[in-house]
């Protein structure tokens, strides 16, 4: 019996190539301990509303809920948002637009593919991970008008316009509401208002990348996506109602996030936590964590999700300040370097495994 289910095709994850369930089995460290459906109920990350603030009055209010941000970020670096003021029909046209995207036949979806002269686009699992798949189908794509509807075009022909438009809408509600978290964020810190929002007035290395899992007949052996923490600097995932999100607690222990509707989730990438590792920790004693998580799957249901990812201008020099350095108690741990010398670095590694990416500018003394 079992042996049959690992002897079943996967077409739905089949770009061309003939998978079966087998290919798709994760190595027994990385395999989920718990369920897609099992929820840390009383130990959840925190959750923020933005009702009362979204007419931008810095009051007192304003100046606690930021207080209460850094405080979400530093000891879980995740957060629910709710009350976000991005409209419904905004979310809802761009989830209706992405299911109708996945629901069109391979070989339409593969006019659109991921290749050598487009690395970004769409994917069905990811056949260079050799082992380890996941089980998801991706369409990644740029902070990019040209680029989403040049993209969509591929696979729509001159029908392109509803997805291009859901997509470029969606992801600049996203990028103000980014905006806006930062902004907060700093607040919270007492730091100069445009401290972060400096560094994002061009889109170049902002991205969004969308997945869809199918449902799985051996969610117990396979992942979605495996355990990684996101290398950019914020992410603003959204997910449906079925779960299956799990962030890895600083005990060990893995712990599923239940989905809230109409929320999203907000977790620090790789960048900002090494900003407030390095730069930050003088003025704040301050923290903010980017925490290891991934996607699991399950039998019955396919869920999407999509995480929109924060990045600065590739020019960016990401550089802990000399006047925060102190040659005898806190030195500089790592030589500055430029978010795209940082991309390069994650591209040749394929897969981010923890933060090895970052390891690369470790100053070895
Ligand atoms: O599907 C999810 O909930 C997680 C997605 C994710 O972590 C990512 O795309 O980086
Ligand atoms: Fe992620």
């Amino acid at each position: 019996m079992a042996q049959e289910v690992e002897e079943e095709h996967v077409e739905s994850l089949s770009m061309g190539n003939d998978l079966q369930v087998k290919n798709f089995i994760w190595s027994e460290e990385e395999r989920p301990a718990i369920n897609y459906d099992d929820f840390a109920d009383g130990d959840d990350i925190p959750v923020i509303s933005f009702r009362g603030v979204l007419d931008g009055k810095k009051n007192r209010d304003y100046q606690s809920l930021c207080e209460a941000m850094v405080n979400a970020c530093s000891n879980w670096g995740f957060f629910k948002l709710v009350d976000h003021g991005v409209a419904l029909e905004t979310i809802d046209k761009f989830i209706f637009r992405l299911n109708e995207l996945f629901d069109l036949p391979m070989e339409k979806k593969m006019k659109g593919g991921r290749s050598a002269s487009m690395p970004l686009g769409y994917s069905a699992t990811n056949p260079e991970y050799g082992k380890n798949l996941p089980w998801a189908e991706i369409v990644q794509l740029l902070q990019s008008p040209q680029q989403v509807v040049a993209f969509a075009a591929k696979v729509f022909g001159d029908q392109h316009q509803p997805f291009s438009n859901a997509m470029i809408e969606y992801m600049q509600e996203l990028d103000k509401l980014g905006m806006r978290i930062f902004e907060m964020l700093v607040h919270g810190l007492g730091l100069q208002e445009d401290f972060f929002t400096r560094n994002f007035e061009e889109k170049e290395a902002t991205m969004i990348r969308v997945n869809r899992y199918p449902p799985c007949p051996l969610p117990e052996k396979c992942l979605g996506l495996g355990s990684h923490s996101d290398p950019h600097t914020m992410t603003i995932l959204l997910q449906d109602h079925v779960g299956g999100l799990q962030i890895l607690k600083s005990d060990n222990q893995w712990a599923g996030i239940r989905p809230v509707p109409n929320s999203f989730v907000i977790n620090i990438g790789d960048t900002l936590e090494f900003f407030f590792l390095f730069c930050l920790r003088a003025w704040t004693n301050g923290r903010l964590k980017s925490v290891v998580h991934r996607a699991v799957v399950n039998k019955e249901k396919q869920r999407l999700s999509a995480a929109y990812f924060l990045s600065p201008t590739s020019s960016a020099i990401i550089e802990c300040p000399p006047q925060l350095l102190d040659p005898g108690t806190n030195s500089r741990k790592y030589t500055p370097f430029t978010w795209e010398d940082f991309k390069k670095e994650l591209l040749a590694q394929k897969r981010v495994l923890g933060k090895t990416a970052l390891n690369r500018y470790l100053i070895s003394n």
